[in-house]
């Protein structure tokens, strides 16, 4: 699969978003190395810490499904600024997936890349 269409899924995803609360509506799609491709989106609660990002939700599903090796993740929202996954969602990839290309996506589909470990570094780590 193509980055581009990875990005096209995660923006797809965000429409699937619960965010009454915020407005922030977040899509992610997680391909996995069978080839499989995962989504996700944020699912708010009106007891607001409860709410669960849209990546952690795709990352769940995956490993919940028996796949846990992973290649690349796009994250997208309905913002104009690149979407970045949030401190937790980052240590949950990284579980899994050190070396995963994540690339932040804004609404208009354009994005920019980076893998997981620059994105958290000194990672604490089994
Ligand atoms: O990594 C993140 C950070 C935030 N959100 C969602 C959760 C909440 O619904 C909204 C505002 O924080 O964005 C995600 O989906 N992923
Ligand atoms: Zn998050």
């Amino acid at each position: 699969m193509r980055d581009e269409d990875l990005v096209r899924l995660a923006l797809e995803a965000k429409e699937r978003a619960y965010a009454p609360y915020s407005g922030i509506k977040v899509g992610a799609a997680l391909l996995t190395r069978e080839g499989k491709v995962f989504t996700g989106a944020n699912v708010e609660n009106a007891s607001y810490g409860l709410t669960l990002c849209a990546e952690r939700v795709a990352a769940v599903k995956a490993v919940s499904e028996g796949m846990k090796e992973w290649l690349v993740l796009a994250v997208a929202w309905n913002r104009e600024d690149f979407c970045r996954p949030c401190g937790a969602c980052r240590q949950v990839l990284f579980e899994f997936a050190p070396a995963l290309r994540v690339l932040m996506a804004n609404a208009r589909g354009e994005y920019e890349e980076e893998v997981l470990a620059a994105l958290l570094p000194s990672a604490f780590a089994k």
